[in-house]
């Protein structure tokens, strides 16, 4: 596995932070091939990580018999017909990270007869810390699902998916679901320097209670409704801020942003066809 070839189409932020995982892993920086056509980017990944870089797909797929398709969904279709000939011909295991994109589509663009996985991981993959929901097509044996799952398990956990059409809201939940997080914090050092904080401690604050929650939340068997009644005492402080936040719509809003990226992966889908 540490040293299996695998190319990466796309080198940008999401490729970066599974490459890191992928090294952090113990993964060859030199059998992994990233294709990225711009030249900053490409020297940031070589500096970086050591790994291969090319300017053109064709070069990277050179002798990988995985490929993790890492562009925009809306280059997507693009991408795939220019390596559809060299998809023929190699049979590669292809891994896509698109949001909407599905794996019937990427089968067709590139050609037909192509094992697909669809996959959706998220940015702390960085960190070994991600969380990536997965769908294999038909045409994925055992040994290829096998081999999807350890490279994104290279980013944190795995969750496989029978159904495809729940991909959209994994997407929803975990793939955007840590711009929701930073929002949030974001959200709090604001408030906490309008009530009177240094920048720089409402910053520290705010960070570290994420983080803090975080782990009481994954490392406990206990669930998010029962942590927070025990951080609200009766008539306290949590109660005051909690029962503003429920009068203001604060489930439903979220419920709401979560079915609006589920929808988006759908017409993403749908627009680039
Ligand atoms: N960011 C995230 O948190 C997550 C993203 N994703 C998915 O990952 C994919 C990539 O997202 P992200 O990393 O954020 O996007 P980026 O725009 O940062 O990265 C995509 C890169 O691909 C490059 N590119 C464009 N055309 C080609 C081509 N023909 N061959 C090779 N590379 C090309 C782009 O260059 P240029 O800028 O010049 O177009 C860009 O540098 C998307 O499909 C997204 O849905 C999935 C999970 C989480
Ligand atoms: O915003 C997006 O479309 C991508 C997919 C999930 C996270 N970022």
């Amino acid at each position: 596995m540490n040293d299996h070839p695998i190319a990466f189409i796309g080198g940008g932020n999401m490729a970066r932070s599974l490459i890191g995982g992928l090294l952090a892993q113990g993964h060859a920086p030199a059998s992994i091939h990233v294709a990225e056509p711009v030249p900053a980017l490409r020297d940031a990944l070589r500096a970086d990580f050591g790994v291969a870089v090319f300017d053109d797909g064709a070069q990277a797929v050179a002798g990988a018999d995985t490929w993790v398709l890492a562009t925009k969904p809306q280059v997507l279709r693009q991408v795939c017909g220019a390596l559809a000939s060299h998809a023929q011909t190699s049979a590669p295991l292809v891994v896509s990270i698109a949001a909407g994109i599905t794996a019937a589509q990427i089968e067709r663009w590139l050609g037909g007869g192509i094992k697909v996985v669809r996959t959706m991981p998220n940015t702390p993959a960085l960190l070994g810390a991600g969380v990536t929901g997965l769908y294999a097509s038909a045409r994925v044996d055992t040994a290829g699902r096998d081999f999807a799952d350890r490279l994104l398990s290279a980013a944190g956990k795995t969750v496989w998916l029978a159904d495809e059409a729940q991909m959209d809201a994994v997407t929803a939940v975990s793939g955007s679901g840590p711009a929701y997080v930073f929002l949030l914090t974001e959200a709090m050092v604001d408030a906490g320097i309008t009530e009177g904080l240094a920048a720089d401690a409402a910053r520290r604050l705010a960070l570290q209670t994420v983080l803090g929650a975080a782990r009481m939340l994954t490392e406990s068997d206990v669930d998010a409704a029962e942590l927070r009644r025990r951080v609200t005492s009766p008539n306290g402080t949590t109660q005051a801020a909690i029962e503003m936040l429920e009068a203001g719509g604060f489930r439903g809003l979220v419920k709401a942003a979560i079915h609006a990226a589920r929808r988006r992966g759908q017409e993403l889908s749908a627009a680039n066809d």
